[in-house]
């Protein structure tokens, strides 16, 4: 059985909204994939009908050839981490862990396994109703390895942990990837997917924008500025000008672009401006996404579009 996770011309519509509009795209598996996208972008809808939780208006979504929702003890197939709040605050985390177990035809020695591996072992007795967010985050993380299974799918995983939390998660989901297993994590920013997924799947208002490798996605912003700082800004961004560059200049700083570092150096040199520094910088992942994603945000400065 292969764990690929396969969504064709998946739609969802809740009344006027279109929530997912007709995505296609394949997660494989022994690879963490990022699913990115501003919030309010349909991750959250996508995964629900990975689950079954949700029925799609129109298209598929299959996991391991199948709909999830045909298998019988769901969690050895698929182990999910979707809203950390959705517990039973009265509960100890193994009284938790326990009745999931068993509606899932697992054994309960396996509780305490998951517990030692999230680091909430000593803590397994308390009630649900005080833990913190990252604790919460720790126990849908259990929840979620608790039927070991070959496919793990995770929403917003990393909010509310602390950096130690941060660093944990992400060698957590390395190794489950490096184990042979499908592993599907959504996030908003790029930066936290930036040293977690190997894979991304990027979406904006529903609709796919890119699915490629992270390395691929960082090529995207390869587009390169050489910055300067010179108490002769004006006349160094004259002279740029008129060889052709796009100069921004804000006090003694200039932005160039159209020339690269070499040329903006020896054209300084040969007039005799000084230069305090000379550095070419490269676009970030996060401003790659948020170029491609910048006429997808639902929401932007405060304001509804
Ligand atoms: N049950 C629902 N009823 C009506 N509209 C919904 C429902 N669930 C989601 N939506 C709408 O569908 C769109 C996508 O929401 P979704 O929660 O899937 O996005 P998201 O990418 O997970 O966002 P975030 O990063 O904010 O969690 C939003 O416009 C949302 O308001």
């Amino acid at each position: 059985m292969n764990p690929v996770i396969d969504i064709s011309e998946l739609t969802k519509r809740y009344g006027g909204t279109t929530a997912v509009n007709g995505l296609t795209f394949t997660v494989h598996p022994g690879r963490v994939t990022g699913f990115l996208g501003p919030n309010g972008s349909g991750k959250s809808t996508t995964l629900r009908m990975i689950l079954g939780l949700d029925r799609p208006t129109g298209g598929t979504v299959t996991v391991a050839g199948r709909p999830f929702r045909d298998r019988p003890r769901g969690l050895r197939h698929v182990g999910a981490l979707l809203d950390a709040h959705d517990v039973h605050g009265g509960r100890s985390a193994e009284a938790h862990l326990w009745a999931l177990a068993r509606g899932n035809g697992i054994p309960r020695g396996r509780v305490g396994e998951v517990l030692r591996e999230v680091g909430l072992a000593d803590v397994a007795r308390r009630r649900i109703g005080g833990f913190s967010l990252g604790m919460r985050q720790r126990l849908g993380i259990a929840s979620a390895l608790l039927g070991d299974p070959p496919v793990l799918l995770f929403d917003e995983p990393l909010n509310g942990l602390d950096p130690e939390g941060v660093k944990w998660v992400r060698d957590l989901f390395r190794r489950l990837a490096a184990e042979g297993r499908t592993v599907f994590v959504s996030s908003h920013l790029m930066s936290e997917m930036e040293h977690t997924a190997d894979q991304l799947v990027v979406i904006g208002r529903g609709e796919l924008l890119a699915a490629e490798s992270l390395v691929d996605f960082s090529a995207r912003g390869t587009r390169r500025h050489v910055a300067v700082t010179t108490p002769a800004a004006t006349a160094l961004r004259d002279l740029l000008t008129a060889e052709g560059a796009t100069v921004h200049a804000e006090g003694e700083r200039l932005t160039v672009t159209g020339l690269d570092a070499v040329r903006v150096s020896e054209i300084a040199r040969l007039h005799a401006l000084p230069v305090h520094e000379l550095a070419t910088r490269t676009a970030s992942l996060e401003e790659a996404f948020m170029e491609l994603t910048a006429d997808r945000v639902q929401f932007s400065g405060g304001e509804t579009r």
